[in-house]
């Protein structure tokens, strides 16, 4: 089976989709490499659900060519359905089933799952196997939309927004649990709100506004941040100094010098990923 054209798992030009009157995708480009990451943000109603529906064959395109696995999703039949994974937004609903059951179920869709046990073992479920749905917790249900997603096998994971609700320890907990399906050589588009996420587990991030990719690199780089100069702040005769420098140790050792030693409420300060993504977004209005 014909995997991907110069290691890319996805490719997208010139893809546009309307709403009535509303562009709701507006022209994008986009290439997700084989075995990688790729984080799509952008705010509420920017395009990123229509963009994945489409690449994941769910929804139609007004123009563009798109290649997923190779094939174009519009025309794309059950083999290369069978090679993709998708967790979407919202939970399907199995109120009278376990989780094993559920489990076990799906895996007969595909015609090679991986083994159902194992993936619940994978999720972080074992111990619910025997529950059914109405008992998970929120964080537990996500986790049961992950298994089914991924027993399949596949080889291109759609995961869009996966950790809304999570306690702070459920989403570490996550975060390995889809940094590990990378290391098994699973190719992972995400869509997220939570620009930590997209820090922690991206190996490549997208911005979309308005419909637009208005940037696309890996998280250090996103909106030029590794060029923009530090900021360095400290205390000084009662009042906060700060200043911009692309040289911080070195204002570091001058200061240190100045103080003999340590230097009052000192802090070097970055811009974080969300400062580049807001400005970014600000940009585009
Ligand atoms: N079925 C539809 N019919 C009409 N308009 C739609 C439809 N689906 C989406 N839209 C509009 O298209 C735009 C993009 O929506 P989309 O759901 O793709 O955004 P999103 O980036 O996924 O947003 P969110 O972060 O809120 O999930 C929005 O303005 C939305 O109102």
């Amino acid at each position: 089976m014909e995997t991907t054209p110069g290691n890319t798992a996805v490719r997208v030009r010139g893809l546009r989709k309307a709403y009535g009157s509303h562009t709701a995708v507006d022209g994008v480009d986009l290439d997700v490499r084989t075995g990688e990451i790729f984080a799509l943000l952008g705010p509420n109603g920017a395009g990123k659900t229509t963009a994945t529906e489409i690449l994941e064959g769910q929804r139609g395109r007004d123009a563009g060519e798109v290649a997923v696995l190779g094939e174009d999703p519009a025309r794309a039949g059950a083999a290369w359905r069978a090679r993709i994974g998708i967790v979407l937004q919202e939970s399907k609903d199995f109120a009278e089933l376990t989780v094993a059951e559920i489990v076990r179920h799906f895996a007969l869709y595909y015609p090679a799952p991986r083994d159902p046990d194992e993936v619940i073992d994978a999720v972080g479920l074992a111990d619910k196997a025997g529950s059914r749905t109405t008992q998970l917790s929120g964080g537990q249900r996500r986790r049961l939309d992950v298994a089914l997603g991924i027993l399949g096998d596949p080889e291109l994971l759609f995961l869009d927004e996966p950790t809304t609700g999570f306690d702070p320890e459920v989403r570490r907990r996550f975060w390995d649990l889809i940094a590990g399906l990378r290391a098994d050589g699973t190719t992972i588009l995400l869509t997220t709100h939570y620009l930590d996420e997209a820090e922690h587990l991206a190996d490549r991030v997208g911005v979309l506004a308005a419909g637009r990719l208005v940037d696309v690199d890996t998280p250090a780089r996103l909106g030029g941040r590794h060029l923009a100069p530090a900021t360095v702040r400290w205390t000084e005769a009662g009042a906060p100094q700060e200043i911009a420098t692309d040289a911080p140790t070195a204002e570091i050792a001058a200061l240190s010098a100045r103080f003999g030693g340590e230097v009052p409420g000192l802090s070097v300060y970055r811009p974080s990923l969300e400062d580049v993504y807001l400005t970014l977004i600000g940009e585009a209005r």
